[in-house]
């Protein structure tokens, strides 16, 4: 909760190429559609940064959570392990029953990193508000896994719902 009283939904989102990023924009689109549905401005804010800015406090003061990032080399994205690595023991037991959802960027498979990611937020004792979505990419080959990502309409309108309900939840 912010100092006005407010809600906070606390985004944090990596990307190499454009999929996680697009992941998270959508589940905040999702997440605004829901706060203008219900007039709800003044109860709910969204609070969005790149692993490498958000930190403790970030976490601490949010009401829910939403973590979007890559899988790479059959793990989560190094600056997204960086910033759970950076702020785990700061926020342990300090989030207990706090509500997320988990988006998954991938060129083929995405299992592992989330699998890693659902770990370290059942350590933190957060809630799931709906299974993992993973974007498949379908990137494999070095020239496709460099290029820049467009998320099919399908995973949008799944990362857009998910933040609804997220932001639903925190209403
Ligand atoms: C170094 C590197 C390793 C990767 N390893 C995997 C992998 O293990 N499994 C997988 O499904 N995709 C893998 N990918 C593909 C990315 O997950 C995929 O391109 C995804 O779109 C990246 O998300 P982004 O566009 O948000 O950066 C890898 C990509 C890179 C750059």
């Amino acid at each position: 909760m912010d100092s006005t009283g407010k809600k906070i939904l606390f985004v944090v989102w990596h990307s190499r190429t454009g999929a996680a990023k697009q992941m998270a924009m959508a589940a905040v689109e999702g997440a605004r559609d829901v706060i203008a549905e219900l007039q709800a401005a003044h109860q709910l804010n969204i609070i969005i940064k790149e692993a490498h800015e958000a930190d403790t406090p970030d976490l601490l003061q949010a009401d829910g959570m939403l973590f979007c990032a890559p899988e790479n080399l059959a793990a989560l994205s190094g600056a997204m392990k960086e910033f759970f690595d950076r702020c785990y023991y700061g926020a342990l037991d300090r989030l207990n029953g706090r509500p997320y959802a988990l988006l998954i960027s991938a060129g083929s498979d995405g299992s592992n990193a989330a699998r890693q990611a659902e770990r370290i937020c059942t350590g933190w004792r957060l809630t799931p508000i709906a299974p993992v979505h993973i974007a498949n990419l379908h990137a494999q080959t070095a020239e496709d896994i460099l290029a820049p990502k467009k998320l099919s309409k399908q995973d949008y309108e799944a990362c857009k719902t998910i933040g609804g309900t997220l932001a639903a939840l925190l209403l």
